[in-house]
């Protein structure tokens, strides 16, 4: 796989693969220092021979992911409320240190996504362990399903932002 924050995107101009640091913005063609390149490679071959042209938009429309997901909203979340909280009111700084503290944890191997979902996640898939089950491109908001489509099998994401909060996403298969 790739070292962690790395995601692969697909160049809208050029329609290949590239690699994105959403933390620093950094964008590069060849594969990031770290990059597991045999795995990486049957990864791009699966993700992008299938459709021919690596474009997304021919990608077979079926392709169903299942991940799980850790969500701490904030005050400008599009619903500041949860099973947890019936009035969210943490700013969203505040909730990106939160997540940052869970992100070191759980990278830190001293607890997993789905045992802090259980008690921390302000989605109702917490109840679940943040498992949101298989779904497909259009089911979720664009950036979280970019980032969930961008991860292998096993690897989580760096924090993503959506109009609902900020996320850790952990894909399952
Ligand atoms: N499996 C699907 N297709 N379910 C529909 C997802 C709708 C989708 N949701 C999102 O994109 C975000 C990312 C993941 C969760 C989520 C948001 C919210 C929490 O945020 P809020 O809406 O208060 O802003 N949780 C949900 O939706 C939950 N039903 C997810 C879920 C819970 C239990 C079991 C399965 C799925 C959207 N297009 O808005």
């Amino acid at each position: 796989g790739l070292p962690p924050n790395w995601e692969i995107r697909v160049s809208k101009t050029r329609g290949i693969p590239y690699y994105f640091h959403p933390q620093t913005q950094e964008s590069r063609w060849e594969s990031p220092p770290g990059t597991d390149s045999e795995k990486l490679k049957a990864y791009i071959a699966a993700k992008f021979s299938s459709s021919g042209a690596s474009d997304q938009s021919s990608k077979p429309q079926g392709e169903k992911i299942r991940a799980a997901h850790l969500l701490v909203k904030h005050e400008g979340s599009r619903r500041p409320s949860s099973w947890k909280d019936a009035e969210i009111t943490r700013t969203k700084e505040e909730a990106r240190s939160i997540l940052q503290g869970y992100e070191e944890r759980i990278r830190g191997g001293s607890v997993t996504l789905a045992e802090l979902a259980k008690t921390e996640s302000d989605c109702s898939s917490a109840r679940k362990g943040g498992d949101l089950g298989y779904f497909g491109r259009g089911d979720m908001q664009k950036e979280f399903e970019d980032a969930s489509f961008a991860l292998l099998p096993g690897e989580m994401s760096g924090i993503v932002e959506t109009a609902s909060g900020l996320h850790l996403i952990e894909r399952i298969s």
